[in-house]
C-alpha cells in the first residue's frame, strides 16, 4: 500500500475509534451523519494529522469568499462576464465564489502548472489545458487560489491580452505578498494577504493531496519528507 494510502487509512481508522468511544459527542455524531461535519472532526480528517497550524478556518474562507462575490458582482454590473478558473488550486474557491455572485457569467478553465511536485515554482509555466472557447470581447475574471511568485499571472495576463478580451481582471483567495518576483502584475481581487509559508487545503495541494481540507492551513516539516 502507497504511503499515503497507509495514512489516510490510520487516520479514517482513528475517527471511526474515536466515535465508538464517545469521544465525539452522540450529537456532534448526529451532525456528521447529517453531513456537516463539526469543526472537531473535520480536524479529525484523515490527512489533518500532518497539518501544524490551521491559518484561515472555513468559517472566514467563507466569509470572505461571500463579501468578494459581493463586490465583484457590483464591479462587473452589465458587462459579459467570463470567469476563468485555474486548474486545480482554484475550484473550491471559484465554485463558492460564484455560487455567491449576484450577476450572470460565463465559465472557463485553463491548467497550468509551474509547481510539479514540489514546493517552489519552477519559474516557467506548462500549459495542460487551454481555454474551450474564444473569450474575444468578454471582460475575463481570472480566478486563482493563490499567487506566490507572481510568475503564473504575469504569463496568463500577457496571453489573454493576445486573445482581445474586452478586459482582464484577476482575483485570488490568498496573496504571498512577500514572494512577490513580478512586482510589475496588479491584482484587483484579493482575499486573504498569505503568511509565507507553504498553504494547502482549500483546494490547494502538496503533491496532490490535502486539496480535500476545508480550511487552509501550514504542514508539519515532516509532511514534507
Ligand atoms: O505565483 P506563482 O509562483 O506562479 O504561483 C501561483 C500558482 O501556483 C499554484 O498552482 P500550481 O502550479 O501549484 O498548480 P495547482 O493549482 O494544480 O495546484 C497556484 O494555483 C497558482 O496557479
Ligand atoms: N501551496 C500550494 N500550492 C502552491 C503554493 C502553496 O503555498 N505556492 C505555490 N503553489
Amino acid at each position: 500500500m502507497a504511503e499515503m494510502d497507509v495514512e489516510l487509512e490510520q487516520g479514517l481508522k482513528q475517527v471511526a475509534d474515536l466515535i465508538q468511544r464517545k469521544v465525539i459527542e452522540p450529537s456532534k455524531r448526529r451532525e456528521a451523519e447529517e453531513t456537516e461535519l463539526s469543526e472537531e472532526m473535520k480536524l479529525q480528517h484523515a490527512w489533518s494529522c500532518n497539518i501544524e497550524r490551521v491559518i484561515f478556518t472555513e468559517a472566514q474562507l467563507k466569509k470572505k469568499v461571500k463579501e468578494m462575490a459581493i463586490q465583484i458582482s457590483k464591479d462587473f454590473e452589465g458587462k459579459q462576464l467570463l470567469a476563468v478558473g485555474i486548474l486545480t488550486g482554484a475550484v473550491c474557491f471559484m465554485t463558492d465564489l460564484l455560487k455567491n455572485m449576484l450577476i450572470p457569467y460565463q465559465i472557463d478553465f485553463m491548467s497550468l502548472s509551474s509547481y510539479g511536485k514540489g514546493t517552489t515554482s519552477s519559474g516557467s509555466v506548462n500549459v495542460k489545458q487551454d481555454l474551450s472557447f474564444d473569450p474575444a470581447g468578454k471582460h475575463v475574471l481570472i480566478i486563482e487560489d493563490l499567487i506566490d511568485t507572481g510568475n503564473t499571472l504575469k504569463w496568463l495576463k500577457s496571453y489573454l491580452m493576445t486573445k482581445n478580451c474586452a478586459s482582464v481582471k484577476l482575483c485570488t483567495l490568498l496573496d504571498k505578498k512577500a514572494r512577490r518576483t513580478e512586482t510589475d502584475v496588479a491584482v484587483d481581487y484579493v482575499g486573504f494577504t498569505c503568511p509565507d509559508e507553504f498553504v494547502v487545503g482549500y483546494g490547494m495541494d502538496f503533491a496532490e493531496n490535502y486539496r480535500c481540507l476545508p480550511f487552509v492551513g501550514c504542514l508539519k516539516p515532516e509532511a514534507y519528507q
